[in-house]
């Protein structure tokens, strides 16, 4: 393979790899890492000094600096690209062949295609996932599973227009370098997308378009504008051709939501409420705030409870404001065998999308295909017709910082089962990220990173700011290292826990709950462990 000067690739090309890492992509990914590698460290820097401001007394709130652009009511962004204009129900899933067959055939409006927090960075997914989905757009896409003889093709002809997640802007990619350096993960999987698949979805009457995740200010969402222009310069294809949903799923971008918008406003195409995520942020920002940051049981924090509520209320009136999608989060739901746990499963998820609809939200997402038709009824009811309510603008709405701050009037409990459960839940889903799966269903819930994120901050968090269990037990080393032990025992009673990734799970999940400072994110531990 010739590879532009001063690009390395440290990991094995398997079959039809120069497919995704062609020429192209390899030259995109150079000029991206100079171009932008360093504004991307030194945003990264100053997340760490917003957590260490707040550390040491300070807070989050609406930016002075920007005041002008929330003010300026000319602005808005970007009518809706081709495919994006009614998005009612979007199913998210890894790009596996199997998955991307089974999601295409969803009868979702749109599918996120998940290189982020349901996809596993191990190298085979980096490439394959991209490759799955040259094969996906070019009609070309067939599966025959091996564990059960059984033969996928994609049926349909109103497939779900593709919308690729690529990772956030703190994970590395380190099997591809440029000048020795690893390169930025989120980069590397927008290009490699973008140069296998843009031009083709153009001429399909789509687009390239991403979902952007895990951002936390808006000149973060400037630097992936600059990724925009430069990609699109590079590949001949018009300005603006590509779109990208952001997700408000950090505790200091929905005091950005406007300007993240303004910054894309060429480029846009709405805000997503990525609640897990936001819960996670929530709980990592004011992490050593003790009592009035404090969430109770990670189930128990619903999306009615006063914080979340102005999290998703705003998000929606400022979306509306400036002529974007506002597109719901996702129920974590999933289909059970179990009929009683069904039932109680589709409940929920009808509850969540009919509020979501009713709040004025133009779509929403599930994890299953099993889930799209609820969703879509939901929305439908509202909807009707229509392809979006964008019109309805929620002036009704006002939040202030206040409100998103008030994490405090949460109600709930912080139990001895929440602790157990967020130790069970966290060791199960760190196996199955390190051998390669990176969404997983467990206990009847839809597990990925960002919710195993919550479940391993709010351990950390209870054992640093010495926290009393509902029951009256202190949370304390010796404590969480026991739950440790007993709640393995009971993994162990249905799962051969002797081999696998189960040791390395487990050491991974104890180091980073135990661990005096705070680990940003459980996947970088974690992808250090990865060959
Ligand atoms: C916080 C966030 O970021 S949310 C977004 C990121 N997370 C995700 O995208 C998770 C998406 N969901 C999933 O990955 C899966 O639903 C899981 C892993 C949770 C459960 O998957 P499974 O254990 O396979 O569930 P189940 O056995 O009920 O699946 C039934 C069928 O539906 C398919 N399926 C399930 N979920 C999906 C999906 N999201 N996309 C496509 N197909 C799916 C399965 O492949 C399976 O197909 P088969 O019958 O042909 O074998
Ligand atoms: O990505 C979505 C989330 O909820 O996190
Ligand atoms: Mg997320």
């Amino acid at each position: 393979m010739d590879l532009p000067a001063g690009v390395e690739i440290t990991a094995p090309l398997g079959d039809r790899y120069d497919e995704i890492l062609s020429p192209k992509a390899l030259e995109l990914i150079a000029l991206l890492h100079r171009e932008l590698g360093t504004r991307r460290e030194e945003l990264l820097a100053r997340r760490g000094e917003r957590i260490e401001q707040i550390s040491a007394g300070g807070t989050l709130d609406f930016l002075e600096e920007t005041k002008a652009i929330r003010d300026d009511d000319s602005w808005r962004v970007a009518d809706p690209a081709p495919g994006l204009v009614d998005r009612r129900v979007e199913i998210t899933g890894p790009t596996d062949r199997k998955m991307t067959i089974n999601a295409l055939n969803s009868g979702a409006k749109v599918w996120l295609a998940d290189q982020e927090d349901a996809n596993t960075p191990l190298w085979e997914n980096v490439v394959e996932g991209p490759l799955n989905l040259l094969d996906a757009v070019k009609g070309q896409l067939s599966f025959d599973d091996p564990k059960t003889g059984k033969h996928y093709e994609v049926t349909t002809e109103e497939q779900p227009t593709i919308v690729v997640r690529p990772r956030g802007w703190h994970l590395p990619e380190k099997h591809i370098r440029v000048d020795g350096e690893p390169t930025a993960g989120g980069l590397v999987d927008f290009a490699l997308y973008l140069t296998a698949c843009g031009r083709l979805q153009i001429e399909a009457g789509k687009g390239p378009y991403f979902y952007l995740p895990k951002m936390e200010s808006h000149r973060e969402a400037r630097l992936w504008n600059d990724a925009f222009v430069l990609g699109q310069e590079l590949l001949g294809i018009p300005r603006g051709t590509i779109r990208a949903t952001v997700l408000i799923e950090t505790y200091p971008a929905a005091f950005e939501m406007e300007e993240i918008l303004y910054e894309l406003r060429e480029h846009s195409a709405g805000l997503n409420a990525g609640r897990w995520d936001y819960m996670f942020s929530v709980i990592k920002s004011f992490r050593s705030r003790g009592k009035d940051f404090l969430l109770p049981d990670r189930n128990s924090v619903t999306m009615t409870v006063p914080f979340m509520r102005a999290y998703t209320e705003l998000l929606v009136r400022t979306c509306h404001k400036r002529g974007a999608h506002a597109i719901g989060g996702m129920a974590a739901f999933i289909p059970s065998k179990d009929p009683k746990v069904n039932e109680v499963a589709f409940a929920k998820l009808t509850d969540d999308k009919t509020r979501e609809a009713g709040d004025g939200f133009d779509g929403s997402w599930v994890a299953h295909p099993g889930m799209v038709q609820a969703c879509r009824d939901a929305f439908d009811k509202v909807l009707g017709e229509k392809p979006n309510q964008r019109d309805r603008l929620r002036e009704d709405v006002s939040v202030t910082a206040a409100d998103l701050l008030d994490v405090a009037s949460t109600p709930g409990k912080i139990t001895e089962a929440g602790l157990r459960s967020n130790i069970s839940v966290g060791i199960q889903y760190l196996e199955s990220w390190l051998r390669g799966a990176g969404a997983a269903g467990i206990n009847n819930l839809m597990e990925d990173a960002a919710t195993a994120e919550i479940s391993r901050s709010q351990v950390w968090q209870w054992l640093h700011n010495d926290i009393e269990l509902h029951d009256g037990q202190r949370v304390t080393r010796e404590l969480v290292e026991r739950l440790i032990e007993e709640e393995m025992a009971k993994i162990g009673e249905h799962a051969d826990t002797s081999g696998g990734h189960w040791a390395e799970a487990r050491d991974t999940f104890t180091e980073i709950s135990l661990a005096d400072d705070y680990v940003d994110f459980l996947t970088l531990p974690a992808y250090e462990r990865m060959p």
